[in-house]
């Protein structure tokens, strides 16, 4: 497709020659300016990996303001996520304390019905549900169960965050801060598919490039069908982050046939779907590995070998580090398993693709400087690959891993 011919002939004219030199007296683009257009960068990635995060991050961090819309649907959906955890904590308080339910229903029955089934007790997520969270949230047995929380294992972590401030965000008035949208569950629209366009704010060392536009698209692995077989839809993508969650290596999920499969394995296969997809044959990508953050307190508790996958992970760690400090010369058990990783889909990616390039991003997607670095870097990516035989001269970077430097 684009690679070798339509790719490269849009950057191939960064020194102009001769018949192109433009005039700015007589308000002509010089070529190489005019010829640019949109680059498209396709976000992908298993459920949760943090591609909704990445986006919103990206968002905040190159000034693309949220519309009203948008705004509504990720208020909604903090408020609807909000009482699936209020769901999950009254189940847990069910398992504490079988009596305070029962008392509770005997007292609320119009409220909260039968059961304590969400659906039941929160129809809607536009009614004023504040009053009834003042008072559940006042519950001493309530209260004694969430003091408990961690003994909830369906609660996912990000619950803490929004459980706080349960009454304020049940408010009809409430307003997502920043932090609010970075840190919510599944912000999706129905269709999976969310886009912006942004170009990187002007610095001293920027070239010409500043000049780009680039639309980052994100979509959901679920929207894009058995096989992917919708990814034709995103034939004319420049550049694919496909987006993966390190903690993601002791997680498992229930797939369709109701068979529990590690999810980093599921990350794999989707990547090898996408990677071998007709349309996207000879594409470039750029592997994000997620929540580097997590993945610093997970290791420490959770062997990467819990992973099939990774079974031969056996780095060698000098002892006289201690957990949280390391250095360039002293890496952290966190930063081993990020390179061995890495690794491991650069070379999955390699005999794929019979012998080209993955390239690799560490991020941590609440950190704007990390998605504004990883965005940056794909800049750069385009860069080269649009100059392909001068390659060599600009191959670089603190991202990237190289394939050879461990097994
Ligand atoms: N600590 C930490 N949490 C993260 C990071 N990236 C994402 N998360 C959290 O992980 C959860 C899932 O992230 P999402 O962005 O919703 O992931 P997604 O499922 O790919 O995106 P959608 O399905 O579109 O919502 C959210 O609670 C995020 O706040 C990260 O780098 N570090
Ligand atoms: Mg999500």
């Amino acid at each position: 497709m684009f690679q070798g011919s339509s790719l490269h002939s849009r950057f191939v004219n960064w020194v102009p020659s001769g018949e192109e030199v433009a005039n700015p007296a007589n308000g002509v683009l010089p070529n190489f300016l005019q010829q640019k257009t949109l680059n498209k960068l396709l976000l992908v990635g298993c459920d949760k990996s943090g591609t909704s995060t990445i986006f919103n991050q990206a968002k905040m961090v190159y000034n693309v303001p949220f519309s009203e819309d948008e705004r509504q649907s990720i208020k909604l959906q903090i408020q609807s996520s909000l009482y699936g955890y209020l769901g999950i904590l009254l189940e847990g308080r069910e398992r504490f304390e079988e009596e305070w339910l029962a008392e509770m229903r005997r007292k609320r029955s119009d409220e909260l019905g039968p059961s304590s089934n969400l659906d039941i007790i929160f129809p809607a997520s536009s009614r004023e549900y504040a009053p009834l969270i003042e008072d559940i949230w006042k519950d001493k047995a309530f209260q004694a169960t969430y003091d408990r929380r961690n003994e909830l294992h369906m609660l996912p972590r990000i619950a803490n965050y929004f459980l706080d401030r349960a009454v304020e965000i049940s408010s009809t008035d409430y307003d997502p801060s920043d932090t609010d949208i970075l840190y919510a569950e599944g912000i999706t629209p129905s269709n999976g598919l969310a886009s912006m366009e942004f170009s990187f704010p002007k610095s001293t060392q920027d070239s010409f490039m500043d000049a780009t536009r680039f639309q980052l698209i994100r979509v959901h692995a679920s929207s894009l069908g058995e096989n992917c077989k919708w990814l034709e839809m995103f034939e004319d993508t420049d550049l694919v982050l496909f987006c993966v969650s390190l903690t993601d290596y002791d997680q498992f999920s229930d797939n369709t046939n109701g068979v529990s499969s590690n999810k980093m394995l599921e990350s794999k296969k989707l990547f090898e779907s996408i990677v071998t997809h007709p349309s996207f044959h000879q594409k470039n990508f750029l592997l994000i590995l997620n929540k580097f953050d997590l993945l610093e307190e997970k290791i420490k508790q959770i062997p990467l070998t819990r992973c099939e996958w990774f079974r031969d992970f056996n780095p060698v760690i000098s002892h006289n580090q201690s957990s949280t400090s390391s250095n360039y010369n002293n890496p952290s058990l966190a930063q081993h398993a990020f390179n061995y990783i890495a690794v491991k889909f650069k070379k999955l990616f390699f005999s794929l693709t019979g012998g080209r390039r993955l390239y690799v991003s560490r991020v941590t997607g609440l950190e704007p400087d990390c998605v504004d670095e990883a965005l940056r870097y794909t800049r750069e990516i385009l860069k080269w690959e649009g100059e392909k035989p001068q390659l060599t001269l600009h191959e670089s970077s603190s991202c990237s891993v190289n394939a050879s430097s461990s097994s």
